[in-house]
């Protein structure tokens, strides 16, 4: 993001009305800085600090002091972008908690928080009369929650079956290729793919966390990622792999909800063999597609980049897009 801020500035001042300052980092290699006046985004991207670097900062600190950077730093959006914990979701559910009880809003690519705790959050987020956003917490930068709420409103989405991984679609091409499972991992750790551990990416777990957020989200489910069943790309060996492809067909990691007839939601996340005229069948590497079954329209495809340090930035990026046109139209109003 700080990339970002460093080289799109200017544009994104003219195109889009607001210029982002950065007053405060907290990163824990790094240690800590609060400056009211701003951090020069290319200094932090081009300094290149050794470990606990920003104790040289005015207004530094060798620590990541997270806490007291969140509560009282002099910030309008804190930008949550540590690991996704699938477990309890943690530290990043503190520090949203921390930061939407100081009256901050919050926007996050950290899966943990909103599938684990997403309806604390959001009702905390109103309590506060801030936003909290996370489009990029599934298929990072490209589209799905906000184009599903905002675009197919009213289309009655019934259920969804999507690629919603980079890194275990990348390995399972790279396998079709003839690379080794643990060499295409280590390829998409080395392109920013993977998660701090991959375990979560090869297992599934990554994607349960997304089915979580997209059932909840836009099939009004209340699951829990415990309530999804989770197999991963682990238990499939080259020779699955090759045997699918003399059959004309792929293994893809399939993400998926529905709603039953008795209005239940029921998810999964499990290896699929599809016939190559499936739709997610030529989905490939990084990318993602999600297939949302429509009441009205039928299936309605998306994909885009689902991966990557730019395309989750960006997805940070488009989350604080949406918070300046919300206040800007609530400005509107007031004034009017
Ligand atoms: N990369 C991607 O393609 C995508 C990522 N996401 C999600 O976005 C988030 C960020 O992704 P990514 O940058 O790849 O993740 P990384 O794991 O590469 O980086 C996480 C960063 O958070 C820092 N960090 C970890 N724990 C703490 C802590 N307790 N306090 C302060 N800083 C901390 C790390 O610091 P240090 O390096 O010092 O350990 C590191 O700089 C993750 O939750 C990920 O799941 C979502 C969509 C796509
Ligand atoms: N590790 C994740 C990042 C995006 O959530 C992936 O490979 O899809």
């Amino acid at each position: 993001m700080t990339e970002l801020i460093a080289t799109k500035s200017p544009l994104w001042e003219r195109d889009l009305g607001f210029r982002l300052n950065i007053v405060a980092v907290s990163d824990l290699h790094l240690g800590s800085v609060i400056s009211p006046n701003g951090l020069d985004a290319k200094t932090l991207v081009e300094a290149n600090f050794a470990k606990g670097g920003f104790g040289q900062l005015s207004g530094g600190s060798a620590e990541a002091d997270n806490e007291a950077i969140i509560k009282t730093a002099p910030a309008d959006i804190v930008v949550e972008a540590t690991f996704t914990n699938p477990k309890d979701g943690e530290p990043a559910v503190s520090h949203c908690r921390w930061a939407l009880n100081s009256g901050k809003h919050v926007v996050t690519t950290n899966k943990g928080p909103i599938a684990i705790a997403g309806r604390e959050l959001k009702a905390l987020a109103k309590a506060n009369t801030v936003h909290f956003e996370y489009e990029g917490s599934v298929m990072s930068g490209t589209p799905v929650i906000r184009m599903a709420w905002k675009t197919l409103a009213g289309a009655e989405v019934k259920g969804f079956e999507g690629i919603l991984n980079g890194t275990s679609n990348f390995v399972l091409g790279r396998m079709e290729d003839g690379l080794d499972f643990a060499s295409a991992v280590a390829e998409a750790q080395a392109l920013g793919y993977a998660e701090a551990d991959p375990t979560a990416d090869v297992e599934g777990f990554d994607v349960r966390l997304k089915v979580v957020i997209l059932a909840n989200e836009l099939l009004g489910a209340n699951l829990k990622p415990e309530d999804v069943s989770c197999r991963g790309i682990s238990e499939l060996s080259p020779s699955d792999i090759q045997a699918a492809a003399k059959v004309e067909s792929r293994w893809k990691l399939i993400g998926s909800a529905v709603r039953n007839a008795d209005g239940t939601i029921t998810g999964s996340v499990a290896p699929k063999q599809l016939a190559l005229g499936h739709t997610l069948a030529g989905v490939n590497g990084a990318t993602n597609a999600v297939s949302l079954n429509t009441e009205l329209l039928g299936p309605v495809t998306v994909s885009g980049p689902g991966a990557g340090r730019i395309e989750t930035a960006y997805a940070l990026l488009s989350d604080i897009v949406a918070i300046h046109n919300a206040q800007s139209a609530s400005f509107a109003k007031e004034a009017a």
